[in-house]
């Protein structure tokens, strides 16, 4: 997959795909399903596979003090984009210039001009250009007229209503990381390097690999049944584990990191890669009257978390 970070100078080889246009925030089941739909158009038309996405998230332009509600990093996206077999990802930085593009001058100077795309996809919901004034029937008029193809993908629906990106935050927020499961097709995955702590961990007899949760929505705090692929370096591989999200009360207010256990594992994972699939909630994180009794929980958790994800 090659990734294309501005619409203006192009090369041949990264122009005339077929891309679905979006933010793909969670890459969930309604997301893919509109993957699977440009597959197909790419294939019968014999062009790359392509997505047009925006970094920063629109949002975080339009309102950067608000609180962090992405679910993945552009990093991650872009990783499990690759996945699902895409060519070419469109990350177009979202700024005042692009922002400011009528709907018109965006079809003409990103999609025509710039990308040469041979088709869109987007959503039934989808609109575009500014103060999103284009919706579906006008990017369907621009592409009859300025001659690329546009397909207009219908909004899945799970057993629980629509699939969204809100949903799926709504649920990790409240935690419920099976519903969020079921709404985006994997676990909901929190992502970054190891770094270090308190080198408390393996006092406790719990050394834990810590993560910043800096710019990512934050789903409940508390206590998790973890999966964790460690992505790279000698200790490669996946993992069961538990994991504490939140500020550690018995040791002062902290700041919110993530901090996982991994079962049956030793080994230095400092600096390096890992991804946290959040499974079950257990509990909310509590202060203990002693060391004694906080490790006593973990004991407890762990036995609890190793339960669970064997039967998985
Ligand atoms: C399964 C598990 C449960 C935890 N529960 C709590 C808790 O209830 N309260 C708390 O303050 N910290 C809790 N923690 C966080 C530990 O206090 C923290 O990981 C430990 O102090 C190590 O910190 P360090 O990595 O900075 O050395 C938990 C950690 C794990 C892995
Ligand atoms: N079973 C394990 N689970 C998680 N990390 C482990 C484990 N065994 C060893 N480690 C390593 O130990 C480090 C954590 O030890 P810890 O005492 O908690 O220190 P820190 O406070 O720096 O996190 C991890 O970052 C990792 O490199």
């Amino acid at each position: 997959m090659r990734i294309i970070r501005d619409y203006s100078f192009v090369t041949d080889q990264d122009r005339g795909a077929a891309a679905a246009i979006g933010n793909f925030d969670g890459v969930h089941l309604g997301h893919q399903s509109v993957i699977d739909l440009t597959r197909d158009i790419a294939s019968e038309k014999g062009v790359p596979l392509g997505i047009m996405s925006f970094e920063p998230h629109p949002r975080q332009f339009f309102a950067p003090k608000a609180p962090a509600f992405r679910l993945m990093s552009a990093e991650a996206r872009a990783h499990r984009l690759e996945k699902l077999g895409v060519e070419r990802l469109y990350e177009l930085p979202f700024n005042a210039t692009l922002s400011a593009l009528s709907p018109e001058d965006f079809a003409a100077k990103v999609i025509r001009d710039g990308l040469a795309l041979t088709h869109v996809v987007v959503g039934a919901d989808f609109c575009f250009g500014q103060g999103r004034k284009g919706d579906v029937e006008d990017l369907k008029r621009f592409g009859a007229d300025m001659g690329f193809g546009v397909t207009v993908a219908e909004l899945l629906h799970g057993d629980k209503g629509e699939v969204s990106s809100t949903a799926i935050r709504e649920a990790l927020a409240e935690g419920r990381p099976r519903d969020a499961q079921a709404m985006l097709g994997h676990w909901h995955r929190m992502d970054g390097e190891v770094i270090g702590g308190d080198q408390r961990g393996r006092e406790l007899g719990y050394p834990t690999a810590n993560m910043s949760i800096d710019g990512l929505h934050q789903p409940k705090m508390g206590v998790y049944a973890v999966l964790i692929d460690v992505l790279d370096g000698p200790h490669k591989g996946s993992y069961h584990g538990a994991a504490s999200l939140g500020v550690r009360p018995m040791f002062g207010e902290n700041k919110p990191n993530l901090e996982t256990f991994i079962f049956d594992f030793k080994g230095d994972l400092y600096g390096t890669p890992i991804s946290v699939g959040l499974v079950d909630y257990l509990r909310p994180e509590a202060k203990f009257d002693s060391l004694e009794a906080l490790i006593a929980q973990m004991d407890a958790d762990c036995a609890k978390a190793r339960d669970l994800l064997a039967a998985l």
